[in-house]
């Protein structure tokens, strides 16, 4: 039987207090998190493990030591003579040069509106820059035409493709990604209405995320995909071989997974003079990306800077501020719906609940005006955008808008409303008004206490500028701005913060010991993270026992870091044949990776709510969760029995395809798929490696003293999610290293974990005294 090695993957929380919810923010934990209250904090200093990679300081925080002194290597990198004239032939040719194909007149058509972007013009002056130099900083205004063309003058560039070497661009969000390939492939005559298409998404085009790779190895000559996706990628090939070209796109955005890439293809570069090396951003604040990407020390990375945007936007500031940005956005909406000219609306807002909340009111208002005056207002569709819909989903909001009712009646309008995953590199056509309250939900991460929490906050004026270039991109646009340019130009900060500095970072630094990187301290980063959050990435990677005690990568942590999972689910999943539960592990962790399941609509609560409870495993919201895909399967994937469940359908089809990819990758570490027979051992099996939670969704109706949970979160009130009862003797069963009492100070949670101890101890002394009495009886009974 496996037991723990050193601490526990679960996330664990002990409360004696029936309120306990109230008492979470004493407790520190993030995403599948290991938990204790405070009276364990683990010093950050005096943990051997942590001082060791801080060079035995004890008490202060680390101050990266100085490089040494070595000689810098000779450095050049393989020229690739790229002529403009050449590339501008083979577009403006008949036949496609990547498929041998003739090209279509939609191809035509597309290209000659391409010609006007202001990248495109540029592209003689730009195809020299790149052939004489290894890594170019490319600055440019939102809508001059970067994450489209660059990549495809590239690719074009790299011709003739014999050598078989990728383009890559990433993007931080998976919804540009999917799109922004999808609108290159059409570029490149995937669109061709009159024949079989040339090029092909999926094949010659291609994109990459998490959970689908839509590439062909062998023909794909151009993929987009995610940051994290190439992240990955790079953890099992750090050179990055397949790739002739890597362009990191919305830098700017500084998302984690860039950030890391930025300072391994660093390194990288010196390794393969053949590897160009791109970073695309939107604000000129390019100095840093520069100074960053300097290679030899004195000499800074090239720039270059494309001139002018696509259309203009028109900006509108309120006269005061507004108290209430959600009525005031709604209102704004409303008002363009009924006086502006054609053209669809982009309101952003912060999250799931205010945008779902938010469509359902412009609805039931849009439908009041169009009663009360039907022969100016037109027909309006409100579509919801956020990072948890299924990729499918979110490709609604490039669906036409609503017809226009009859012959010469107002036009319909379609208003998106999306996070700031709309921000960037989307092109939604049709888009000519953005409505701005200038808030964003952001996650910061305090290390001391372990806890990531979510706040709303001003955006930043590089994000307000992203936003507004949304309009603009097909013709010209409006944003309107619900705050006032005073407070635009004062109040809002210029950039938005790096990622790296404000979060979790226990996945981020799982992968960059599988990229073999040893010294996290100084390693090449844009902007250092907080030392506290290393150390406790460190810290949580020992305790799974994914790093060894001197930081080295451990066979198991080398699995868990080929899951595309945060490191406690993945060592979960690696850990469940040892509790005969590897299934019922994998769809556990696949509906946990999905967005929610439960459909909850507002006028059918106490439906769904009953339809829930019939669905509720007592035991916790894990085991409901698997009982809900069981029960799924055993329909038969059907739609209805769905529907009449108030479940998402898209949903558990989405999580069917993650576990199916998960199983793969079990199957790839010869991890064993095995199940209890025996239902009641395999549920406290399941038990013995999950959570129970007490938020308001939460199935469980008792209110039990020790729970495990997977989520934690911090809005009004502290939160846990997802959640399972557990029993305290398994703490100190499975993760006995952690609970280890003398590494504990007095507190509430010593003092319940002492008294299980002593009520064991106690058992068990009695047994061994009732043991000797039957002992003493049975022998006085046979002298007699
Ligand atoms: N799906 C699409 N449909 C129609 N036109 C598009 C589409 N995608 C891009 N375009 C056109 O190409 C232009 C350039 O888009 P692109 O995404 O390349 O710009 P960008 O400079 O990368 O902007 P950003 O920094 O905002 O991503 C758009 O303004 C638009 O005119």
């Amino acid at each position: 039987m496996w037991t723990w090695p050193k601490k526990p993957a679960y996330r664990i929380i002990l409360s004696l207090d029936p309120a306990f919810v109230d008492k979470l923010s004493a407790v520190c934990l993030i995403g599948t998190d290991i938990i204790s209250d405070l009276s364990h904090p683990p010093s950050l200093t005096d943990n051997p493990y942590l001082a060791h990679h801080y060079n035995g300081r004890k008490g202060a925080a680390p101050e990266p030591a100085p490089s040494p002194r070595i000689k810098e290597p000779l450095y050049g990198f393989l020229p690739r003579k790229v002529i403009g004239e050449q590339v501008r032939k083979a577009m403006d040719g008949d036949i496609n040069p990547f498929t041998k194909q003739p090209h279509s007149s939609q191809y035509k058509k597309i290209l000659e509106a391409r010609k006007k972007l202001p990248v495109f013009t540029q592209m003689d002056e730009f195809l020299k820059i790149f052939s004489e130099n290894q890594i170019i900083i490319l600055v440019g205004e939102t809508g001059s035409g970067k994450t489209t063309q660059i990549p495809q003058f590239v690719a074009y560039s790299d011709l003739p493709h014999t050598k078989g070497k990728l383009v890559a661009c990433t993007q931080p969000r998976r919804v540009a990604a999917m799109s922004v390939a999808k609108r290159v492939a059409d570029e490149m005559d995937a669109c061709s209405t009159e024949s079989t298409p040339t090029v092909q998404l999926g094949r010659h085009v291609g994109y990459s995320i998490r959970f689908e790779d839509m590439t062909e190895p062998g023909t794909t000559f151009l993929s987009y995909m995610t940051d994290g996706t190439l992240l990955r990628e790079a953890t099992n090939d750090p050179s990055l071989e397949r790739y002739s070209t890597i362009i990191l796109d919305e830098a700017h955005e500084r998302t984690l997974a860039t950030d890391i890439l930025m300072g391994l293809l660093k390194g990288v570069a010196k390794r393969r003079l053949d590897l160009k090396i791109i970073v695309m951003s939107a604000t000129l604040d390019a100095a840093k990306f520069q100074k960053h990407f300097s290679l030899r020390s004195g000499v800074l990375a090239t720039v270059f800077n494309v001139q002018g945007r696509t259309h203009p936007v028109e900006i509108f500031y309120t006269q005061e501020p507004e108290p209430d940005y959600l009525e005031a956005a709604i209102r704004t909406v409303l008002m363009i719906h009924r006086a502006e000219a054609e053209g669809d609306v982009l309101l952003f807002l912060t999250g799931e609940e205010e945008i779902e909340d938010a469509c359902r009111k412009i609805k039931v208002d849009a439908d009041d005006l169009i009663k009360q005056d039907s022969e100016s207002v037109g027909p309006l569709v409100c579509i919801p955008l956020y990072s948890s819909l299924p990729p499918q989903q979110q490709q609604r909001i490039f669906d036409a808008p609503p017809a226009t009712r009859s012959t010469g009646g107002p036009p319909g309008r379609k208003v998106v409303v999306s996070t700031n995953i709309a921000e960037t590199s989307l092109t939604i056509d049709g888009i000519v008004y953005v409505v701005d309250p200038g808030f964003s939900k952001q996650k910061i991460y305090n290390p001391i206490i372990r806890v990531e929490s979510q706040f709303v906050s001003a955006i930043s004026k590089a994000s307000a500028r992203q936003r507004a270039g949304r309009a603009g991109r097909t013709k010209p646009g409006k944003c309107y701005r619900l705050f006032t340019e005073k407070d635009f130009i004062s109040e809002l900060e210029e950039q938005t913060h790096p990622e790296i500095l404000k979060s979790n970072l226990s996945n981020t630094v799982l992968e960059m010991a599988k990229l073999g990187i040893k010294d996290l301290v100084r390693f090449g980063y844009v902007d250092a993270p907080p030392p506290e959050t290393l150390m406790r990435a460190l810290e949580l990677l020992n305790y799974l026992s994914a790093l060894d005690d001197d930081g080295n990568l451990t066979a198991l942590g080398a699995t868990m870091a080929e899951f595309p999972l945060d490191p406690q689910l993945s060592k979960l999943l690696i850990v469940s044949s040892e509790f005969k539960c590897s299934n019922e592990m994998l769809t556990i962790t696949a509906m946990m990776s999905v967005p929610n399941v439960w459909l909850r609509p507002n006028n059918q609560r106490q439906q769904a709510d009953a339809a829930k409870a019939l669905l509720t495993v007592p035991d916790g919201d894990h085991l409901t969760l698997l009982n809900v895909y069981n029960q799924y399967m055993q329909n038969i994937h059907d739609k209805n029995w769905t529907w009449t469940h108030y479940l998402s359908h898209r949903a558990l089809q989405q999580a069917d395809n993650v576990r199916a990819q998960l199983q793969r990758t079990m199957e790839r570490f010869d991890i064993d798929l095995v199940s209890l027979s025996d239902e009641k051992k395999l549920y406290t099996n399941i038990r013995q490696a999950l959570v129970v939670g007490l938020h308001p969704s939460c199935g469980l109706d008792t209110q039990p003293e020790w729970v495990l949970f997977n989520e934690f979160v911090l809005t009004t009130r502290p939160y846990i999610r997802t959640v399972s009862e557990v029993r305290p003797e398994w703490l100190l069963e499975y993760a006995g290293n952690y609970f280890d009492l003398s590494t504990f100070i007095d507190g509430e949670t010593k003092r319940a974990l002492q008294l299980v101890i002593n009520k064991r101890a106690g058992k068990f002394s009695k047994r061994i005294d009732s043991g000797k009495d039957n002992r003493k009886a049975r022998k006085q009974k046979s002298n007699r």
